[in-house]
């Protein structure tokens, strides 16, 4: 008798569940708003799915010296958004969106067309060479905590607490918006 032929073994195929991701955008330079929206779109093409997105606005750049009153200003905002993208993978989903929209690297906190940081990514904390999560200054940046609070009032920044009591805590601190 021939013996039935077992069916072939498959690895376990782990279904990436959507996570989801807080994404903080700047610019400095070009027509902002506009540099702010293309990226939120071509994110949408690049496996993020957009949830919410913030109010923009505005404030002075931050410079590694403090503020800079000659700098051109910011438009900051905040998105919340699902990706099956594992974190590094989307590291190098934003940076080339922010490639495309004609961000050149140059000295630290330098102006640019657009930056995208990862705030967090689910309750992940994670520090390796090329990227950290939650982002290492989000709890420092008015320019993120308004606008997420905006979003999610409820919202919870993995290792360091609820974003309003983040929030009030700066509130509390002059001068601190990096
Ligand atoms: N959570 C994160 N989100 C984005 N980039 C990160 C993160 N953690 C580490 N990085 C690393 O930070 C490096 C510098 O990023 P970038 O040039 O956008 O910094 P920046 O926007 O000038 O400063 P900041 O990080 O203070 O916002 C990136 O090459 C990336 O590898
Ligand atoms: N106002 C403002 N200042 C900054 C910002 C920013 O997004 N907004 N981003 C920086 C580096 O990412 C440095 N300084």
């Amino acid at each position: 008798m021939t013996p039935i032929p077992k069916p072939p073994i498959h690895p376990p195929v782990r279904p990436l569940r959507p996570v989801d991701t807080v994404l903080a955008f700047g610019s400095n330079l070009g027509d902002r708003e506009a540099n702010i929206r293309a990226g939120i779109a071509a994110l949408e093409g690049h496996g993020v799915t957009v949830i919410a997105v913030s109010t923009l606005i505005e404030s002075v750049a931050v410079k590694p010296d403090g503020e800079d009153e000659s700098a051109p200003r910011y438009l900051n905002g905040v998105a919340l958004v699902q990706t099956a993208l594992p974190p590094r993978a989307l590291l190098y989903t934003v940076q080339a969106v922010e490639s495309e929209l004609g961000r050149v690297r140059a000295e630290r906190w330098g102006d640019r067309t657009l930056d995208i940081d990862i705030v967090a990514y689910g309750d992940l904390e994670l520090a390796t060479e090329d990227l950290v999560l939650p982002h290492p200054r989000a709890a420092e940046r008015f320019f993120v905590l308004a606008p997420w609070l905006e979003l999610d009032p409820r919202a919870v920044l993995p290792g360091a607490g609820p974003v309003a009591r983040l929030f009030e805590a700066l509130q509390n601190q002059s001068g601190a918006t990096r």
